[in-house]
């Protein structure tokens, strides 16, 4: 499953890096199963399956830049769960004085402040996260 799901986000034709200027172009002998001559022996195949790197340099590289992408998630799932339990206090506030748990206005300008930052995909991902916030409308 972990090899499928990096063929599936670094291995497809459209993934970043498969096009353009300066992608490196990977034939020969190590298509065939021959030795690749930029690879270290040191290096083991673990990571280069990992991180889908053709060399050292950028399976480290990777590595790194990953270790720092699974800490900025982490921090992002805390900052979505911290703004639940905002939202859920509103909701809940808002439902004792007798109104409704949604407010469509107001969510209007939470996805206009998505969309303006992070363009139409943010429209989306603000939506996602309405739906966390206060469930299926
Ligand atoms: C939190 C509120 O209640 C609901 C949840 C919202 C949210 O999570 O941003 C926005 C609007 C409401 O549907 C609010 O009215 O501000």
């Amino acid at each position: 499953m972990v090899v499928l799901l990096e063929q599936l986000t670094s291995d497809f034709p459209g993934a970043p890096g498969q096009q353009g200027p300066g992608r490196s172009v990977i034939s020969g002998p190590c298509r065939s199963g021959a030795p690749n001559p930029q690879r270290s022996p040191q290096m083991s195949v673990t990571q280069t399956e990992k991180t889908g790197a053709r060399t050292d340099e950028a399976a480290t590289l990777i590595t790194g830049a990953r270790e720092r992408i699974d800490a900025l998630d982490d921090r992002i799932i805390g900052l979505i769960q911290e703004r639940m339990a905002v939202s859920a206090v509103i909701q809940e506030s808002r439902i004792a004085s007798g109104g409704r748990r949604v407010n469509l206005n107001r969510e209007m300008e939470v996805l206009a402040h998505y969309r303006d930052a992070l363009g139409k995909p943010g429209t989306a991902l603000a939506m996602t996260m309405l739906e966390l916030c206060r469930g299926r409308i």
